[in-house]
C-alpha cells in the first residue's frame, strides 16, 4: 500500500505528542504513545482474527509518521497472529524511501510463544533492508531455536495474573536494547490494558473513522470503567478525526 503526502497541518498538531529529544536522558522507562485507529462504535477491527481498513490514507500516513518518530513499535501476539503486519515504516522527511533506518524495531508482546517469525511479513521486510527484526518478549525462550532467524527473545517474568508488568517490561527494553520511545498500536488487550496505566502512557493518539463495524467487532473499552483525559486535541481530515491527548495521573 502506497502513502499519500502527510497532511501539512498534522505536523504542528502532533508535535506536542511525540517523544521529546530530551526524554532520551531523563527517564528510565521509554516514552510510550498509544495510538490505534477506532471505528464510531469503539471497534479496531470487525471480527476477531480479521484485520480491517479503518483509517484514510491521510492517516494511515500519519501512522507511519508516527513510526518514524519512535525506536520500537509494540504490538500483542493476537494482532501479530491475525494481520500478519510488517510493521516499518515508510514516511521519511525525504520522500516515501522505505528503509530499515526509518522503521522502529518491532516488539510482539507473545508469553507462550504463539507466533512465528519465519514467513512472517516483518521477516519478509527485513529481508528487503525495508524493516528491522523483532523483540519478542516471552516467559521462556523456545527451545531448538534456529540460529539462522534473525530474532530477539527477551524474557520477562509473569505476575500471579499471568500478566507482563508494563513499566518493568519497558525499563527492560530500555536498559537492555536502548530503546528510548515506543509505539503501542494494539491490538484491544494490549490498548485495553495500557488505558489503565497513565503513569506507563505518555501520549495517547486515536483516529476515529467515519464507519461503524457492529456487535461482532474487536472492542476498545477499559475494562476498570471511566478514563479521564488531559491535554484534549482535535483534527479533522477528509473523512477521519484524530483525536491526542495525555491520560490523566491519579491523584495521591
Ligand atoms: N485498528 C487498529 O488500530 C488495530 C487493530 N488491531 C486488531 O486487533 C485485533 C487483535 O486484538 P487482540 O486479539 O486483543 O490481540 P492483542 O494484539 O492485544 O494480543 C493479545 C495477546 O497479547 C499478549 N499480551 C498482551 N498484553 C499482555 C501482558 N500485559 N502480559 C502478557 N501477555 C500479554 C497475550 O498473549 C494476549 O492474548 C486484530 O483483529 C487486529 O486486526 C490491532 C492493532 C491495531
Ligand atoms: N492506523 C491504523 N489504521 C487502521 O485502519 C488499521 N487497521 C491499523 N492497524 C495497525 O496497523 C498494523 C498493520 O501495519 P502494516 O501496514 O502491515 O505495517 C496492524 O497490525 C495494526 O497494528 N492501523
Amino acid at each position: 500500500m502506497a502513502l499519500i503526502p502527510l497532511p501539512e497541518d498534522l505536523i504542528p498538531f502532533l508535535k506536542e505528542y511525540l517523544p521529546a529529544t530530551q526524554f532520551k536522558n531523563d527517564c528510565s522507562k521509554p516514552f510510550l504513545t498509544l495510538t490505534y485507529a477506532q471505528s464510531l462504535d469503539s471497534r479496531i477491527s470487525k471480527g476477531k482474527g480479521q484485520r480491517t481498513v479503518i483509517s484514510h490514507l491521510e492517516t494511515k500516513t500519519m501512522t507511519h509518521y508516527l513510526r518514524f518518530h519512535h525506536d520500537g513499535i509494540l504490538i500483542g501476539c493476537g494482532t501479530a497472529l491475525a494481520d500478519d503486519p510488517g510493521l516499518n515504516c515508510k514516511w521519511s522527511p525525504i520522500g516515501d524511501t522505505v528503509s530499515w533506518r526509518c522503521s522502529p524495531r518491532p516488539i510482539i508482546i507473545d508469553p507462550h510463544c504463539k507466533w512465528g517469525y519465519s514467513g512472517s511479513k516483518m521477516q519478509e521486510l527485513k529481508s528487503q533492508n525495508s524493516g528491522k527484526s523483532p523483540i519478542i518478549v516471552v516467559l521462556k525462550r523456545p527451545a531448538n531455536l534456529d540460529a539462522n532467524l534473525d530474532v530477539t527473545y527477551l524474557e520477562a517474568p509473569l505476575n500471579v495474573e499471568g500478566r507482563f508488568d508494563w513499566l518493568h517490561l519497558l525499563k527492560l527494553l530500555k536498559s537492555e536494547y536502548g530503546i528510548t520511545s515506543i509505539m503501542a498500536e494494539g491490538g484491544a488487550i494490549v490498548i485495553n490494558e495500557l488505558l489503565s496505566q497513565p503513569t506507563v502512557v505518555d501520549s495517547l493518539i486515536v483516529t476515529i473513522g467515519a464507519k461503524y463495524l457492529g456487535q461482532q467487532g474487536v472492542e476498545v473499552s477499559p475494562p476498570a470503567g471511566e478514563i479521564e483525559l488531559d491535554n484534549i486535541t482535535w483534527w479533522k481530515g477528509t473523512v477521519d478525526a484524530v483525536m491526542a491527548a495525555r491520560l490523566r495521573k491519579i491523584q495521591c
